[in-house]
């Protein structure tokens, strides 16, 4: 495909996500009817699809309108880029553009605009630079792996990875985490990855796990385990027998594989093993949140976020912590984290969750944010006294 084609793709697929169908259904949709459409091809249309989804509203501003056409018309605007070079009308390019559309662009929009409104004052609060926060989720987030110190050193994985043409880089920030400068499309066929020294997993993330003072043997129970990227992290900090719980016990379909690939041992629980298993020494609680920590690599979560479904989502926060309670052995420790920026879903829910319970101490909150690391996370730790 050209790279005009490749635009006139996006804007169809954008057409589609307008008219309320997800962004991920709308990109397979096109790619199902588009076989001639290479690997490259397909990670182009979906690099332009979430760059709008991210910038929607100064896309929609500077391309005057909302629909596909639009919004990337506004989006090579903002990149500055000549959409005439691009809305030709010849071969498979979008039709040429019209004079309205041709006229010179307007100034770029100011960043919070891409933020809903309601977000903002919540999300300043956050950080002590708003506008760079603001800024930071126009842009692509950048692919952290993990190191899996069983498997390897990082300096052994850096370079069987560069041999297979994955380019990725230390960081002062946290022992086992490696940026990926270049090649992240070939990770997957990487031998590093397929021989688990590596998996996915955000530097902040990391930080929150490496953060913790977990008990080095005993029980540790992952109770919204979901794919295990936590577990599996736990697995490199603590010899601990490793427990996964999580109540849609499909969404743990990955695990098994994940930790064979890791060369790790993790006993998944059905809902009605936990109390025959437990108490446990300590117990995770990466809990469903808004995900506004990670709307750089899910923008469209932060235009579907509404203030009742973040109520539903503080509710269901502090009922995964009451229902952890009683797993956790006297002495034992309670983590709490989120992918979220939010006070309400952070340390509002910890405040809370003290209040209710007496005998919990708080020994630790922290987050990280794009500003000082990569994605929002937050964590925290709680110990029930003996
Ligand atoms: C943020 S995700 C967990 C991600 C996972 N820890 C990982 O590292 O990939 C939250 C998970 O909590 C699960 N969940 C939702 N409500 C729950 C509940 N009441 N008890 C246990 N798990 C729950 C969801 O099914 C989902 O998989």
């Amino acid at each position: 495909m050209t790279p005009a084609a490749r635009v006139a793709a996006a804007i169809a697929v954008l057409d589609d996500w307008r008219d309320g169908m997800a962004a991920e259904q709308a990109l397979t949709r096109w790619a199902r009817g588009a076989r001639y459409a290479g690997s490259k091809d397909r990670a182009a249309v979906r690099d332009h699809v979430y760059d709008v989804l991210r910038r929607a509203e100064s896309c929609a501003r500077m391309g005057g309108g909302r629909t596909g056409r639009a919004l990337l018309l506004g989006l090579l605007q903002l990149q500055g880029a000549d959409p005439a070079q691009v809305f030709t009308g010849l071969g498979h390019a979008p039709p040429p553009l019209t004079a309205a559309e041709a006229a010179p662009p307007a100034a770029p929009p100011p960043a919070d605009c891409d933020v809903p409104a309601w977000l903002r004052a919540p999300l300043a609060a956050a950080v002590d630079a708003p506008d760079a926060l603001f800024a930071s989720f126009s842009e692509r987030a950048p692919l952290w792996l993990r190191v899996n110190r069983r498997r390897g050193t990082p300096a052994e994985v850096i370079a069987s990875l560069a041999s297979d043409g994955v380019a990725a880089r230390a960081t002062p920030l946290c022992a086992t985490a490696l940026e990926v400068t270049e090649g992240a499309r070939a990770l997957r066929r990487a031998a590093a990855y397929l021989g688990g020294q590596v998996e996915p997993q955000d530097l902040s993330v990391q930080r929150a796990i490496a953060r913790v003072d977990w008990p080095k043997t005993g029980r540790i129970l992952d109770y919204c385990a979901g794919g295990g990227g936590k577990a599996l992290a736990l697995a490199d900090r603590s010899a601990a027998r490793l427990f996964a719980h999580d109540a849609d016990p499909r969404r743990m379909a990955d695990l098994g594989p994940r930790a064979e690939r890791a060369g790790v041992e993790i006993v998944q629980l059905a809902t009605s093993d936990l109390q025959r298993v437990g108490p446990f020494d300590a117990v995770l609680c990466d809990v469903p949140c808004s995900g506004s920590g990670t709307w750089r690599r899910d923008p469209e979560a932060k235009w579907r976020l509404t203030p009742a479904r973040l109520d539903k989502l503080k509710a269901t926060q502090d009922a995964i912590l009451d229902a952890a309670v009683p797993m956790v052995r006297p002495g034992g420790h309670l983590v709490y984290m989120t992918c979220s920026l939010l006070e309400v879903e952070n340390q509002a829910r910890i405040a809370a969750f003290l209040a209710r319970h007496p005998g919990w101490a708080l020994r630790h909150q922290a987050l990280d944010t794009p500003l000082t690391a990569s994605d929002g996370f937050f964590c925290a730790l709680l110990t029930r006294s003996e």
